[in-house]
């Protein structure tokens, strides 16, 4: 069918590059349809609907790994259900901002209207607390969020109202934001039977309505804010400004989830969720992004994404029983070891136990060779999990030869790539790091690094590809390394140059639309180096 100019209607000649959706008779038509309006509509995806993911986001073009899918501004910013001391105006974490004797004097700064704590004076007036802060203010209600300098990490539960709050003051501030908010995904009804509802149930609920005087908001209303948010909200990361609070996106909340995204996403100085296409995608594809870590077992992040927002992922990684012949949930199957003992020689020792259903929560486990007949209990293999989990959370983590050794002793057992041998090297690679500040030309230190990052990028690049964070920190860790390797006198082999090489340059495309990977420079190199 011919396309028809979207200004005259006349047979259009030429389509719009940016989102492929609109036609034109010629540039002077699409010139001024872009000024009118394009300009506000174009974009590289349209939300759809299907029965497996709701609504999502399909590219409408071809998108290019690296190119930026759009950029997204808040609704509503703030402290998490139970949040440690935060600032009201700024999001900005209270306690590393005061210095100790402040602390000694048991107090933050206190807005000088509402009583609730704040930065200083200028963060009184900044936008985002001048709505709420006459409704606080009216109240006479001064909640009680000190400082407990022995205990930094104390949550205050007080702060469970104040994002609510700020979805339902669109209400006034911005009506047809509220009225769209209103039709989120929920999953009240699930929500309903946790403990946390309850317990908002008899909070949240009666402080709107009753110390706020909030009466029009009804006990569903205030719920189903909640279950919105529950629903919705990325977390706002900025270790280097002390945020770390909770944000609703409009398009973020019409985003779907795949164990092995094609996205990433940062937050810029703004606030707003800025998302890059991690890889190449194609026309028609559903755009994702990942709402879980990486290196869980497909039992692990399942259930927390049930737990979280409440579905049960179907995405191809969680299917396969070897997780993308990862085998990140899989062990060493015990029986066939134990024959490849016996045996000294032969094939036992490389079967592997996998899921006999991945994408049920009570499947047994079995041992992929069809010759052993070895299979554990879903029971079984969660207590096998939760050992291990508890294993790793005691190791002392200042100490690479602690993980080190948890990685000798499970070797035996475990493949190189379960979770918890990843969590385990990837930890190293942090402590490694440190190390680096601390004695530079420790050669061995580097090697092993090298070691490291080329075992973890394998897993990467199968797992969230391409430019993902998880990926970008290795290849910056790995081309260190090399450097670092050079900078103590080692000469590196012609191949290990050009993988220095192919990294620093695969870093500097990523740093083109990802300023969290910064450009900077290393002493006596004359690369490029993002932090
Ligand atoms: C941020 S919202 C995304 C938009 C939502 N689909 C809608 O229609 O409003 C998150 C919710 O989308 C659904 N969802 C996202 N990714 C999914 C996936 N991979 N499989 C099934 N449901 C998914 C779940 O209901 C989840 O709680």
């Amino acid at each position: 069918m011919t396309s028809l100019c979207g200004v005259c209607r006349a047979p259009a000649t030429q389509r719009c590059s940016g989102c492929q959706q609109v036609a034109y008779c010629g540039r002077d038509h699409q010139r001024q349809d872009w000024k009118a309006q394009h300009r506000h509509q174009c974009r590289r995806f349209k939300v759809v609907r299907s029965d497996r993911l709701g609504r999502h986001l399909v590219a409408t073009r071809s998108i290019r790994q690296g190119e930026i899918v759009y950029r997204d501004t808040p609704y509503a910013v703030g402290p998490k259900i139970a949040n440690v001391p935060v600032c009201l105006g700024c999001n900005r974490n209270l306690v590393p901002l005061l210095a100790k004797a402040a602390l000694q004097a048991q107090r933050f700064y206190e807005c000088s209207r509402c009583g609730w704590p704040l930065c200083g004076v200028e963060c009184e007036d900044v936008e985002q607390h001048r709505a709420e802060c006459g409704v606080l203010a009216g109240t006479g209600y001064r909640p009680n969020i000190r400082p407990h300098p022995a205990d930094p990490e104390r949550r205050e539960s007080a702060y469970c109202v104040i994002v609510p709050l700020r979805v339902l003051l669109l209400e006034r501030t911005a009506p047809e934001r509220y009225a769209e908010v209103q039709g989120f995904e929920s999953h009240l009804e699930q929500r309903l039977a946790s403990p946390l509802y309850g317990v908002l149930r008899s909070n949240l609920v009666p402080f709107v309505r009753t110390v706020l005087g909030l009466r029009q908001y009804s006990e569903d209303t205030l719920l189903q804010v909640s279950a919105i948010l529950d629903t919705n909200c990325y977390e706002l990361r900025q270790p280097e400004r002390h945020v770390k609070v909770r944000a609703l996106y409009p398009l973020g909340a019409m985003l779907s989830h795949d164990c092995r995204p094609n996205t990433k996403h940062y937050f810029d100085d703004r606030l707003g969720m800025v998302l890059v296409a991690t890889v190449d995608i194609p026309e028609g594809a559903v755009i994702s992004v990942s709402y879980t870590q990486p290196l869980l077992g497909t039992l692990q992040r399942r259930l927390a994404l049930r737990q979280a927002k409440c579905f049960d992922c179907a995405c191809d990684r969680c299917t396969d029983p070897t997780e993308l012949g990862t085998h990140v949930g899989g062990f060493r199957c015990p029986s066939c070891r134990q024959l490849h003992h016996h045996q000294s020689k032969g094939t036992g020792s490389a079967s592997w136990v996998v899921p006999c259903d991945p994408a049920s929560y009570r499947s047994p486990w079995r041992c992929q060779n069809r010759k052993c007949s070895y299979q554990e209990r879903p029971e079984e293999y969660a207590t096998r999990c939760e050992r291990l989990q508890a294993e790793l959370l005691a190791l002392d983590r200042t100490e690479p030869a602690v993980y080190e050794a948890f990685l000798v002793r499970h070797e035996p057992t475990l493949h190189g790539w379960n979770a918890y041998v990843l969590q385990a090297k990837y930890a190293l690679t942090q402590l490694l790091a440190g190390r680096r500040e601390q004695a530079p030309s420790d050669t061995a230190n580097e090697r092993r690094m090298v070691e490291l990052c080329r075992d973890l990028l394998v897993v990467a690049e199968r797992l969230e590809p391409g430019y993902g964070h998880f990926r970008t920190k290795l290849l910056l860790e790995l081309a260190k390394a090399l450097d670092g390797l050079r900078a103590g006198g080692v000469v590196l082999s012609e191949q290990e140059q050009q993988e220095c090489r192919s990294a620093w340059d695969e870093l500097e495309r990523i740093a083109k639309t990802d300023p969290t990977v910064k450009a900077g420079r290393i002493a006596g190199d004359s690369r490029p180096l993002p932090s």
